[in-house]
Order: C-alpha cells, then structure tokens, then sequence
C-alpha cells in the first residue's frame, strides 16, 4: 500500500488549533471551553464553543474577528460570562444560555481578566489594569501610553515586563460588578498588583493574592489575604515568607487551600506545594511538604504559550482533600492530594494535562490534554465508573493528512551517573539501515520540562529527515527538588554534561551520523546552544533562539535579569562579575567556529535584543564561522508559542533552511 500522507510543514501552524479552559457546568452535562485558531488573515481568534455531554454535540457560542476567553458558570450554570476584546478592549460579557444576545457588563478603561462568580450568582469579581490614581468607578479614561512619549521617568527596578511593556504606573486592581445594575466596587488600590482567588461560600468575603510589601522590587513574597466584599479589615492568611498563588475556598468556608512555596528558596528552581490554611484557628500549613513533585504543569511546547488560567486546587465534596495538576517524568496529570498529606493519582499516562474542570458533585471532570502527536484535545472522565472518553479531535481533518514521527523514550546516563529522560524522534520515512544526521533540542527555563506534549519544530525536523533528541538535562522540572535546583550556580557545568552525554548515546545508534550533528535552542536553550559552541566543533550547525551570552548585560536590561542572575548564576555584577562572567558564551567567542543562526524578537525583554546583538558583533567582527542575525520587529519572548503566526511561520523556515545548509 502506498503512503499517501506527508510530512508536516512550517506553514501547517496556520491551521492547527487547540481547545483550553474547560469548564463543566455544575450539573455535569455540559462543558464550554476555548478553542483558538487563526484565521485566513493569519491572525489569532479564540471563540466559546459549548459541548453537550448528553448528544455529543458542538456548538460555536461565540464568532468573528475577536479574542474570547475565561468563559465561566454561574453557580446555577443558567449564566456563563466570558471576556472579549470585541468592544475593542478584553471586557467582561454576560451570556443567558438560553438566549443568543451577548450582554457587555464591564467598561473599564484598560480591560479586564480573570472573572470569578459569586456563591450567589449576583456578581462577578475580576482583575483590571489602572494607572496610579485610576479608579474603575470614576470615568473611563483611557489608559493608553503616549504614542512616543518625550520621556519616561524610572524609579522601580520591575518597571518593564516581557508581555505586558513598560508597566510602570500601571497596576492591577481587583473589582467586584453587579450583573444587574453594572455597578462595580473596587476592592483594591495602591501600587500593589492583585489578583483574584475565589468567593468564600457565604460570599461575604474574596480571597485574594498581592505582593504588598514594603520593596516589592526586591521582596518577592505574594501573600494570601481575604478581603470583604462588604468593606471592612482585611485578613491576611500568610506570613510574607513566600510566594502563594490561587486561593480556593472549601465548601463549608473554613479552609483555604493555595499553592506556592517559600521565600527562603528560589523563585523559579523551587517546586510547588499546596498548603492549606485553617481560617479559624490561623493557622498555615503545607500538605506536600514530603511529595518530591511539582504541582502545576510543567511541560514547555511550542502550540500554546504556557500559563494557561489553571483551576489551582479544587477541593473534593467532603472537604478532606482537593485535585491538582501536578508534573511528573516528563507527563502532566492530575492528583488528589489528601489532607493528611497522602497523594493518590487520579488521571496519569504519558501525556500532559494543561487544563481540568469538575462538576459540582464530583462525579467527573473534563480535561485538556496534549501528547506528542496531539496538539491538545477535550476528554471526559466519569469517575465513579473510571471510564474515560475523547470529546474532540480538533486537529483530526489535518493530521489525517499528515505522517508524524512517535517519539522514543530513552534513558541514560547523565554527568556524575545521574539518571537523565529523553526522547528520539527518528526521521519520519525511516529506512533501517540509512544514517540520518542529528539535532539536539534544548528547553529553556532551565526549570521547565519537555515531555509527552506537541512539538510543532521537532516534528517539523523530522519531517525534513532528521532525528531530533531533546532531553531533560539537571535543572528541569520532573525529578525532584535537589534535580530543578542542580544547574544554580553551575550554568555549562553539570548541565551540559548531561546533553552531552545524551549526544553520546545518540550516537551509538548506527542511523546517527555522528559527522552530522546540530543544535538549537531558546533562552537558557539559546544559552546553552552558544555554551556548546564555545567548547569545540562537535555540531556542524547551531540555532539560537532569543538566547543569553553576556550575563553581566542581561542583570540590567533582562525584566527578570536582577533577581534571576542572583539565584541562577549565584552571581551580580558589582559582587562577583568574574562570576557573571565565566558563566557567559560571550567569553567563549575566540572559540566559536560553528556556522550559527541567531533569531530575537525586537520587543524580548526577558533576554532582551542586545544579547543577539553582542553575539552577531563579535563573531561577525572575528570572521571565522558564517553567522546569520535574524531580527523580528515586535516580537517578544513569546514569540515561538503564541506571537505573530507569520513571524512563527518564518522562525522555523529559517530553522530548517540553516540546518539544512550547514548539517
Ligand atoms: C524564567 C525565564 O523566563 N527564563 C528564561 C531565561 C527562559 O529560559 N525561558 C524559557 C521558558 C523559554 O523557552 O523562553
């Protein structure tokens, strides 16, 4: 029988979509959910469809040229609400499912997010954007910057973030509307960012979370507190020792539990816990202290951009435990962790969970699940019968056309005999006794984790006739605490050793051609990749991807730069800049004779353009290796997840085209 399927192509991206945000209404038969797309003219849309459970049917709720999210119950699930830029700016919406008229509830000035619906289905709470001084009640001034303002005056260190801008003056309050009348209640002000948590069940109070300390520039501490919806004296919950995130209240109003970790560890390398505080007698406690796993998820693809809105802890209906995603060896499940601190797995296999929703009883959910040949799909679970069902198969016209490549675990043997997880993609149209030249992979973070999720690049490379490796060096998430916190202090140490040690048993296959090897990667990935480079010519080709060699430049320019240096590189420039120093690429330049691609997007402000700029300079200025500098006007960090679909597009052409060149 002849093959009639093809490889996927750069261009496919244009039609691959993913469903996210679940959400089951309280009854159970039915779920409404987000599926983003892009549309003829190459541009994103994310619309509301709604899946009934009972006839398996599917229907757009919402259409056109607009941005929907957030599509959320209410407690009696006769009401949904969802945010959409289709008055212009994100505002929340009011949908009556029984009627097809839309119903806009908020105006605020700069948009809204994260809508919450109180026990009593009379408000909604959410979170806005002001500017110092803004009020949400008082007009609605727009908060638009200056088209080219004649100067901009800096007094914090975090004044610039990579998605949002220049945030300085800007913060985001949190706010309580009326579906009714429309009234909103401001509950938040100051320089303060908030964030919504969930209503306690007597709708008397809103948890919240805030970093309201004295220099949040340097004190990075988020705390619980719960706010009276009513007016009155805040509650603070936790003790300013640490970063807490998504408060959910228990059913009977005397619990809260959270997730998050203390402040006397590292921000990124450390994994999270859930914690549970007991309101009235005041006390905090952590449930996971002993459970070696990260709760959230962990895994790093390139269909969706990471930090999907994930449901945080959702607590069981006797109260004596709550559901979480948690990441595990290279999988996304979900778990359900008791309050004696016992962990019982509930969904597992190799892929990754990245989003769930349960109905009100408990008796089954419905997730968000990718694989690696999956770019993401709807399942149902009933958990009383343990049956679980696929509800979508977004992407099946497409992919029935196109050949991918089933990736091969292996493990092997790391730096000091550590045990490290990979994955091989052979070439797809695989001959046995053909050689095929190599790409090594590498994930940035350093402390995220690749895993059985959609790569669009990597099997776009073996479309092309390579066989992709990527693997989870020390410093990803997935193994343990002592794993993720093993590359701080030691960049190009241990770490890559271990991707070095995965070339070598790569190479011990007969169908790698040793003599043909190349490597690419993004931000620490890009980092590592221009490390790899300054140690020898093993690889013919390198690409680098909005990547760091000069760590003494990335401390100020990075959004992140002065905290993230301290803790990763264990290092300042007005300490120990030597040690800023042996740990930058740029030092190894006199060594670099690898034809290597640079790409940066022109708006990255978390390893900001000058990075690709000191790297292109000086190779270029020493002449000895072919050097390409790919710059993308207005492109940030996000680039190659969730940025311009046509920059995506071009991204991975010029990917293939250098290796294709130089492999
Ligand atoms: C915390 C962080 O943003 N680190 C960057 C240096 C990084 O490596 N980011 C990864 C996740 C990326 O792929 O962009």
């Amino acid at each position: 029988m002849t093959d009639t399927k093809r490889g996927i192509t750069a261009e496919d991206l244009y039609q691959i979509c993913y469903p996210s945000e679940p959400q089951l209404s309280p009854d159970g038969t039915k779920a409404v959910f987000v599926e983003t797309k892009m549309d003829e003219l190459r541009q994103y849309q994310s619309h509301i469809y709604l899946y009934s459970l009972e006839d398996n049917s599917k229907t757009a709720l919402t259409s056109g040229p607009f941005r929907d999210s957030f599509p959320r119950w209410s407690p009696d699930g006769s009401k949904l609400c969802f945010v959409s830029n289709r008055s212009g700016k994100a505002q929340l919406w009011h949908l009556d499912v029984n009627e097809t008229e839309f119903k806009q509830i908020t105006n605020g000035p700069n948009g809204i997010s994260s809508p919450v619906w109180s026990p009593d289905g009379r408000s909604i709470a959410f979170a806005a954007f002001l500017r110092t001084g803004q009020t949400l009640t008082e007009g609605t001034e727009e908060l638009t910057e200056e088209a080219t303002p004649k100067s901009i005056t800096v007094d914090k260190m975090k004044y610039k973030s990579d998605d949002s801008g220049f945030v300085y003056e800007k913060n985001k309050q949190v706010a309580v509307v009326n579906i009714e009348t429309g009234s909103v209640t401001q509950l938040t002000e100051g320089t303060y960012d908030h964030a919504v948590g969930s209503w306690s069940p007597d709708g008397k109070w809103l948890a919240i979370t805030a970093n309201r300390s004295v220099n949040p520039d340097i004190q990075h501490e988020i705390d619980i507190y719960l706010v009276p919806v009513e007016g009155g004296e805040w509650k603070k919950i936790t003790n300013s020792d640490g970063t807490y995130a998504m408060p959910t209240f228990s059913k009977d109003g005397k619990k809260l539990a959270f997730i998050g970790s203390v402040a006397d560890q590292h921000l990124y390398a450390t994994m999270k816990k859930i914690w549970v505080a007991e309101l009235d007698a005041g006390t905090v406690q952590c449930l996971t202290a002993d459970w070696d796993v990260h709760v959230g998820d962990a895994t790093i693809g390139d269909v969706r951009s990471p930090g999907h809105p994930n449901p945080g802890a959702v607590w069981t209906t006797d109260g004596q435990g709550m559901y979480v995603i948690a990441s595990e060896k290279g999988s996304s499940g979900i778990y359900l962790v008791h309050l004696d601190g016992s962990v019982t797995k509930v969904v597992g296999g190799e892929r990754n969970v990245y989003g769930f929703t349960f109905d009100n009883e408990k008796n089954s959910l419905v997730m968000a699940v990718s694989d690696s040949l999956t770019p993401g799909d709807l399942f149902h679970v009933d958990l009383n019968t343990e049956t679980e069902k696929r509800l979508t198969d977004v992407n099946g016209e497409l992919f029935q056309e196109i050949r991918l490549s089933t990736p091969e675990e292996i493990w092997y043997e790391g730096a000091e005999g550590w045990n490290i997880q990979g994955w091989i993609l052979k070439p797809v149209g695989f001959q046995e006794g053909n050689t095929y030249p190599a790409i090594l992979q590498i994930h940035g973070g350093p402390h995220s984790m690749y895993g059985h999720t959609f790569f669009h690049e990597f099997q776009l490379l073996a479309a092309q006739g390579y066989v992709v490796v990527y693997t989870n060096p020390r410093g990803s998430y997935g193994y343990g605490e002592r794993f993720v916190q093993a590359c701080c202090g030691d960049y190009g140490g241990n770490d890559y050793k271990d991707l070095m040690h995965a070339v070598d048993y790569v190479c011990q296959f007969d169908y790698v051609d040793e003599t043909r090897l190349g490597v690419a990667g993004g931000s620490y990935g890009g980092f590592m990749t221009n490390w790899i480079i300054g140690q020898g010519n093993r690889f013919k080709a390198a690409v680098t991807d909005r990547s760091i060699c000069n760590w003494i430049s990335f401390y100020g320019v990075s959004d992140i730069g002065y905290y993230f240096s301290a803790e990763e590189i264990q290092a300042n420039p007005f300490e120990n800049p030597e040690k800023m120093w042996h740990h930058s690429p740029l030092r190894l330049v006199a060594n670099m004779e690898t034809p290597l691609l640079i790409m940066h997007g022109e708006r990255d402000y978390r390893c900001p353009i000058e990075q690709a700029e000191q790297l292109y300079m000086t190779l270029r200025h020493r002449g000895k290796a072919p050097v390409s500098f790919i710059r993308f006007p207005g492109a940030n960090h996000e680039m190659s997840r969730s940025g311009d679909p046509e920059q995506r597009v071009l991204r991975l052409q010029y990917t293939v085209d250098w290796f294709n060149q130089y492999v």
